[in-house]
């Protein structure tokens, strides 16, 4: 899109403008509707490594939300919090409180397996189980203990029609899924993730192992999820948060330096450490 430059054209740094104007509405934090919330959260990794330092953060529900700084900076990690992932890793420890809508994950009564089936997780590299198309994304289900071959064949389909793969595969779903290309692996295990209904949907760089078509397939697939889920996304990609994203925050070395909505971050950053990382000083 060409563009001409006039005193009211915002700065962009870098990042195309006409990418943050694609048909991002305009959204105002304040009217959001809160889905996740941060309060007061530190974790360490260990007595010397403290990985997230005093975040606060509220995550508008069924909004895609970047979280964008240099390697490091404990984006992943502060991902990991929302599905208790970071449970998994031994001598972790937090404090503060991360609430899905009103609960707090991190009580002792929350059934951990409950929540990630309320908030699904898609990591950087595909990780299709090796079974057919299908059973991948009944995989849910059949934990769920749901037999009925209809019930299961609606929700395949279904799931395969959101991911924008039913086409590519529906005269091969008995096929094993590791022989689909990257993009299309991807694709399954983001419709694997929506089988079950989640209402949040974690994304850790999703895109980073794939090519460029199948990229912007992911890209685009992210921005008509966001109409059912809340959507957090770990990007390296600049370009990528400001294409897909509606509120952006940007972390450096394990604090929340600027959270706001992606046009305003990008165009008019508040905090100089920001504007210093989107115009490509460090990072
Ligand atoms: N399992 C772990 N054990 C110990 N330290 C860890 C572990 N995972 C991450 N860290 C440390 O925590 C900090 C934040 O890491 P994290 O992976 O969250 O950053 P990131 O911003 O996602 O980085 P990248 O963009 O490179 O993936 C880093 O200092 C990292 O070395």
């Amino acid at each position: 899109m060409n563009r001409q430059t006039n005193d009211k054209t915002p700065q962009t740094h870098g990042v195309d403008i006409s990418l943050i104007e694609r048909g991002v509405e305009k959204v105002k934090l304040q009217d959001e509707t809160p889905c996740l919330q941060v309060k007061e959260f530190n974790l360490y990794y260990d007595q010397s490594t403290q990985a997230l330092k005093n975040i606060n953060l509220t995550i508008p529900e069924r909004r895609v939300t970047a979280f964008i700084g240099p390697s490091g900076c404990g984006k992943s990690t502060l991902l990991r919090c929302f599905n208790r992932m970071n449970d998994l890793i031994d001598g972790v420890r937090i404090e503060g409180g991360v609430f899905l809508h009103e609960q707090n994950i991190y009580n002792k009564n929350v059934n951990v397996a409950d929540l990630r089936r309320r908030v699904g997780m898609v990591f950087q590299k595909p990780n299709p189980f090796p079974k057919s198309i299908y059973e991948n994304v009944a995989y849910g289900l059949r934990l769920q203990g749901i037999k009925n071959r209809r019930t299961l064949d609606k929700v395949v389909e279904k799931s395969l029609k959101r991911a924008a793969l039913w086409d590519e595969v529906k005269g091969r779903l008995d096929d094993n899924a590791v022989g689909l290309s990257g993009g299309q692996q991807q694709r399954l295990v983001i419709a694997r993730a929506i089988a079950i209904e989640p209402e949040v949907l974690l994304l850790d760089e999703p895109a980073s192992a794939l090519d460029p078509i199948s990229t912007l397939k992911i890209e685009e697939l992210i921005y008509e999820l966001k109409n059912e889920y809340t959507i957090v996304i770990v990007t390296h990609n600049m370009q990528q948060a400001a294409r897909v994203s509606d509120y952006t925050a940007f972390m450096y070395l394990g604090e929340l330096i600027e959270f706001g909505d992606t046009s305003t971050l990008f165009t008019n950053p508040k905090k100089k450490q920001t504007e210093d990382y989107i115009t490509g000083r460090y990072g």
